[in-house]
């Protein structure tokens, strides 16, 4: 056992990881990791799952082609071509990640978990050797790993998770999917237009439960014509599997057979891991580090980011909280934790999020049903649907029956401030549309007079915002 004191440690390498620049060079850090540097969004998460979407939508567009005169025959995908492209790409960047980080003279880097052993004092075992680190500040960058839930059956016929599903050997000719949040429908998309029969089960009554009650009609009722979605039932019990087909027994005494098994029922913070108590660092119920507007936790000198301590477990918010973080951590490591006049806060207003499926959606802000169960009757809605403007004709015609080409724009707005509450894009690229619209609300613009402040280019599809921002403005003006 030896003992190390640093300046700083991180644990968790994904957007822990960004915190140390060249400022950081007269201090000595640590970096603890349990996998590979990256952590979920590279290794596992966003990057990989946008790489294997993408020939997702370019199969889904394919086979539209018909409709447009554009006969064309797709599939079956090359699954271990996509596979290896993807993972490969991830896996040299994580190598390099930490080879970069190795090279480093100021940072030892400790492949292990992390436990506290006390106040700012952690233990890691690396290849059998217990190393105790001490440091005067320490960031919990821990993010969050899959929940698996309690199935009788599960262990034995084998499942997989975000985790382990895009490193399959196999394609697997028929696929089930347990849960119908972000994961779940982002990869039924993948494997369903890589040519898997896919099922999909889901606990409540439509796909997407959190988003705006339209928006997630609209994706379910679409879905459902490309896999076989069962809603408000659960999964009770698997049969076969490990090898063989796998048997899903579910709670309204359905049945599907599938060759694969993906759960996608939600994450859990890693937190468990640490030992917070030994470190008074506090967690809330669901285990997420409670931190204060400075992403500073209860203890002394100990901060948290991303989503092990965040409501929002989005890759973009855990790097806006890692830049929080690296201004404090520099200014405490310079005039320790008592002088908090130089420390920024962080700043979750107005967070996007967005579904990469098809139809892909966008959002941001509340959603109509939580818009009036806050402001009651103050609240205006709007919606202009993509077939309404000039680029949704080249999208409808004989596609009439596309998900995306049936898309809309829907607004909520505040009557009193003329302000938006939040806005919900289904439509080609949502996630890109619907950023003047993030932009509106960060930057607190009025409704009134925001779509003719500025050029929209015609015919392109970003004429859907400006129309549905219009059709509000009439709304609100309707009243006032
Ligand atoms: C399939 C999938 C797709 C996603 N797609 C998107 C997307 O399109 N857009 C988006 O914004 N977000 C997406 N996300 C969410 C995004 O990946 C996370 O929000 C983001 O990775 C959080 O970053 P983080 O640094 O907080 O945590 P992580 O990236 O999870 O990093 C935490 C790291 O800590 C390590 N660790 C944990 N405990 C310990 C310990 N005790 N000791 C040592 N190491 C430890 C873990 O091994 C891990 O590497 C997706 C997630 C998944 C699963
Ligand atoms: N595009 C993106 O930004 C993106 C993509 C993927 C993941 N993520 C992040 O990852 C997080 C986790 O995503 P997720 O999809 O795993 O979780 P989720 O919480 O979004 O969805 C899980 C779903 O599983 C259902 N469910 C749970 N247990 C079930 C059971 N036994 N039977 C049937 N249904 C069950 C729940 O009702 C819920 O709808 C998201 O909150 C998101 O922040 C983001």
């Amino acid at each position: 056992m030896t003992s190390e004191h640093y300046d700083l440690v991180i644990v968790g390498a994904g957007s822990g990881n960004t915190i140390v620049d060249d400022r950081f060079d007269d201090y000595r850090v640590a970096l603890v990791e349990r996998g590979p540097l990256g952590g979920t969004c590279l290794n596992r998460g966003c990057i990989p799952s946008k790489m294997f979407i993408l020939p997702a939508d370019v199969a889904t567009a394919a086979r539209r082609g018909d409709a447009l005169g554009v006969p064309a025959t797709v599939g079956p995908a090359d699954w271990p071509a996509i596979r290896d492209r993807v993972m490969g790409k991830v896996d040299e960047d994580a190598a390099e990640g930490l080879a970069g980080r190795r090279e480093a003279d100021n940072i030892d880097v400790y492949q292990g978990t992390a436990t506290f052993t006390g106040p700012r004092q952690l233990s890691v075992d690396v290849d059998g050797v217990r190393t105790t680190i001490t440091a005067d500040q320490v960031v919990l960058a821990t993010g969050t790993r899959p929940v698996v839930p309690d199935v009788p059956g599960l262990e034995e016929a084998g499942y997989e998770t975000s985790d382990t599903i895009m490193r399959l050997e196999t394609f697997p000719a028929r696929l089930g999917v347990i849960g119908g949040g972000y994961v779940g429908s982002e990869l039924a998309h993948v494997f369903s237009s890589y040519g898997a029969d896919v099922v999909q089960v889901e606990g409540s009554d439509t796909l997407l439960t959190g988003q705006d009650d339209d928006v997630a009609a609209h994706f379910t009722a679409a879905v459902k014509e490309r896999w076989d979605v069962r809603l408000g039932t659960e999964l009770e019990k698997v049969s076969g599997g490990a090898g063989g087909p796998i048997t899903l027994h579910l709670a309204d005494g359905g049945e599907a057979e599938v060759d694969v098994l993906l759960l996608a029922t939600g994450r859990r913070p890693n937190s468990d891991l640490l030992d917070l108590d030994a470190a008074g660092v506090e967690a809330d119920d669901h285990g997420r580090i409670v931190v204060d507007e400075h992403q500073h936790a209860s203890a002394a000198g100990v901060w948290s980011l991303g989503d092990a301590s965040s409501e929002e477990p989005l890759k973009h918010v855990a790097n806006q909280d890692a830049r929080v973080v690296q201004h404090n951590v520099l200014r405490a490591l310079r005039a320790g934790d008592d002088d908090r006049s130089s420390w920024v806060t962080s700043d979750h207003t107005a967070v996007p999020q967005a579904v990469f499926a098809h139809p892909q959606v966008g959002r941001v802000g509340l959603t109509e049903a939580e818009a009036r169960d806050e402001h009651g009757d103050d609240v205006a809605v709007a919606r202009h649907d993509v077939a309404d403007v000039a680029y949704g004709w080249a999208l409808a015609g004989h596609l009439d029956g596309d998900a995306e080409a049936q898309g809309f724009v829907k607004l909520v707005a505040r009557r009193s401030t003329g302000r938006l509450l939040g806005a919900h894009v289904v439509a080609p690229m949502a996630s890109v549309l619907v950023q003047p619209l993030v932009m509106a609300m960060a930057h607190d613009l009025p409704v009134a007079g925001l779509a003719r402040s500025m050029y929209w280019i015609h015919p392109a599809l970003t004429e859907v915002v400006e129309s549905a921002l219009l059709a509000l403005e009439e709304e609100l003006g309707a009243d006032g």
